[in-house]
């Protein structure tokens, strides 16, 4: 299987995508925003200025799930089946649609339901491709697909596909980031893999806030293992690859949400790790010599998502009411910074028999 960048720009730079949410007030008619898919701008206007942004791709509020998944997914998934890691993360405001984009709108949609996300889309397509691989030519390709599903919640990893939701341990050695203690189950069928995440969903912290009625309070981590054998000739080929899928957990304003307690704790946690992810991105975009990574769990996690093997797609999602023009413009530009990031995705060398 080859590795193709269809759609995506050829280069290492991230694919910044924006997405922007229906509104959830149809009296707010007036919305700062103004898209052009077009060309793929999106405009903000605020008090006094308007501020343009310029990204891979921008959608509207009437994409369809499907769209956003041929644009932003479906070249890594390619490159996945081809060797090469891949990652595709959601970022935004608490409330903007990175669940409804990663997953869907429920937790288990049928394989013909228009609103599943990202992640049972790509899931969908790799054992597409790779059962008719397999079947076209079973003596001479085989496959293997693993999942982990792993989540930070409060500056603590867990495993979400243990039933205990165990803590667990990450460790850097050498290139690989290893999650030591995370479950990891062999998948044979489509079906077997949206079990595991579903069960893993279900096991993800989330709670009622007063700007979503299922707040992610955690960031939540699916990730897929493929090793495809393949003879071809004299030459025995073999890849591994890793995908992730990561919905990280909204950024949130005390003032707006007004949480208290435990909300006000995980809020003040999930603020930290990504003020710390935005100047991870800002450090490499100035070509930075030390990236400090493994200053938190969640930019250790992603080293080599940004600024190292793999191909990256970020999909920011926007909430298109006024209210929310600051978080809005804090979102863009945060993906004008990703903009700056190049990573060095890398096919590994093919073995002679
Ligand atoms: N494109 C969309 N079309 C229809 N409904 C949407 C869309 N995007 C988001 N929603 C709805 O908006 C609400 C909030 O979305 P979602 O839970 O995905 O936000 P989130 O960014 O993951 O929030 P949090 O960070 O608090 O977990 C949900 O009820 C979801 O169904």
């Amino acid at each position: 299987m080859k590795a193709s960048s269809k759609k995506m720009p050829k280069g290492e730079n991230l694919f910044i995508a924006a997405k922007v949410r229906p509104c959830s007030d149809k009296k707010n008619l007036r919305s700062p925003l103004i898209t052009d898919s077009e060309n793929s701008i999106i405009t903000v206007k605020s008090t006094n200025k308007e501020q343009r942004f310029h990204l891979n791709n921008v959608f509207d509020e009437n994409a369809t799930q499907e769209k956003v998944y041929d644009i932003v997914a479906q070249p890594i998934v390619d490159d996945f089946l081809g060797g090469i890691n891949g990652t595709i993360f959601a970022y935004g405001q608490t409330g903007s649609g990175k669940t409804y984009t990663m997953n869907g709108n429920k937790i288990s949609e049928t394989s013909d339901s228009p609103t599943r996300g990202i992640i049972p889309r790509s899931i969908e397509s790799i054992f597409e491709i790779l059962n008719v691989q397999s079947k076209k030519d079973p003596r001479s390709f085989t496959f293997s697909v693993k999942c982990r599903f792993i989540e930070i919640y409060n500056d603590t990893l867990y495993d979400l596909l243990q039933t205990n939701n165990a803590a667990i341990k990450i460790l850097a050695s050498g290139e690989q980031i290893l999650t030591v203690g995370a479950a990891e189950f062999v998948v044979t069928s489509v079906e077997e893999c949206l079990l595991h995440l579903r069960n893993g969903w279900k096991n993800r912290k989330t709670a009622e806030t007063s700007m979503n009625r299922e707040s992610s309070r955690s960031h939540a981590i699916f990730m897929l293992t493929l090793v495809t054998e393949e003879i071809k000739g004299t030459f025995f080929n073999r890849r591994t690859s890793c995908l992730n899928f990561v919905d990280l957990a909204g950024s949130e304003r005390q003032k707006q949400t007004k949480n208290t307690g435990e909300l006000l704790k995980e809020g003040a946690c999930i603020n930290q790790d990504l003020s710390h992810l935005a100047t991870v991105i800002r450090d490499l975009g100035d070509a930075k010599k030390y990236i400090p990574y493994r200053d938190r769990f969640l930019t250790l996690l992603l080293r080599d998502s940004l600024g190292g093997n793999s191909r990256t797609s970020v999909i920011v999602t926007v909430h298109p009411n006024r209210e929310f023009v600051g978080d809005t413009l804090s979102t863009l530009n945060f993906a004008e910074n990703c903009k700056k990031v190049k990573n060095k995705a890398k096919l590994k060398k093919i073995n002679r028999l």
